[in-house]
């Protein structure tokens, strides 16, 4: 069994993720299951070059991964997360239902955005960082957003904190042993349907590129049928002609 989680709590930080990459740069030992938590943010982070929106009462907090030598690809530890991310806020909430992941880890509740992840990965330690809107869902022109206390779930953003802690770790610790490929299943009961129409952009660097071989009103992408998620992680895209293509980085969006 992991040892039970640190919580270091500070008020007002730019980022916590930021702030555990400084750590590593300052040659500090990493030590996992110690979780930097912050009140609030000045310049949160998200994917893909991203503002990640700061909210009062709500959680932000990132811990290490260290890698060991039998580790899977580190590049499936997202979706990883994104499981125990939603089991944490799945107990925290009176029902569930609405609640799904979004390919590669965003916690969604009935379309609208509930919580984030970003994983930033050196050569042998990965900075896993959370979001959750609990107590605020920023308002933002491209996106809906959720808060956990608007669904009925907790405010208590301790509380969420150590739920949050304690399913990373298992999670992992189920990474460790089995690997991802074993895991796909459980991320896909908690994903989307298969066969979910969706419109892929692909990442290329820190931006998202449309792929730009379809459309849609106002959206340019990759339409495709939802078709899982590979044992590295990739999404499986089903084409129009039947082919099934791995996208390794992007953003997708539901299609019609
Ligand atoms: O959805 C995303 O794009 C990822 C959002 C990740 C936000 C969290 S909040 C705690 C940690 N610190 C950051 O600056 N980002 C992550």
């Amino acid at each position: 069994m992991a040892a039970a989680p640190v919580l270091e709590i500070v008020g007002s930080i730019g980022s916590t993720n930021a702030e555990m990459l400084d750590r590593l740069r300052s040659a500090e030992q990493p030590v996992e299951n110690h979780w930097l938590i912050a009140d609030r943010q000045t310049a949160g982070r998200g994917r893909l070059g991203r503002e990640w929106h700061d909210g009062a009462g709500n959680f932000m907090g990132s811990t290490a991964i260290v890698r060991e030598p039998a580790d899977p690809p580190m590049q499936t530890l997202a979706l990883v997360v994104g499981i125990a991310v939603f089991d944490a806020v799945a107990s925290l909430v009176p029902c569930s239902d609405g609640l799904a992941l979004k390919w590669p880890n965003d916690l969604h509740w009935r379309g609208a955005k509930l919580a984030g992840i970003l994983v930033q990965a050196s050569d042998n330690v990965a900075i896993v960082g959370v979001g959750i809107n609990l107590r605020t869902a920023p308002s933002l022109p491209d996106r809906r957003t959720a808060a956990l206390v608007e669904i009925g779930g907790t405010g208590d953003r301790d509380l969420v904190a150590r739920t949050v802690a304690v399913q990373v770790a298992r999670q992992v610790l189920v990474w460790r042993r089995s690997g991802f490929a074993a895991m796909t299943d459980a991320w896909l009961e908690r994903g989307p349907a298969a066969q979910t129409p969706i419109i892929v952009s692909e990442a290329s660097g820190n931006g998202v590129v449309s792929a730009g071989t379809g459309t849609s009103a106002g959206t340019t992408g990759t339409t495709g049928l939802f078709h899982g998620v590979a044992p590295d992680g990739a999404l499986l895209l089903q084409m129009p002609d039947g082919t099934v293509r791995a996208v390794h980085s992007g953003e997708i969006e539901e299609g019609r």
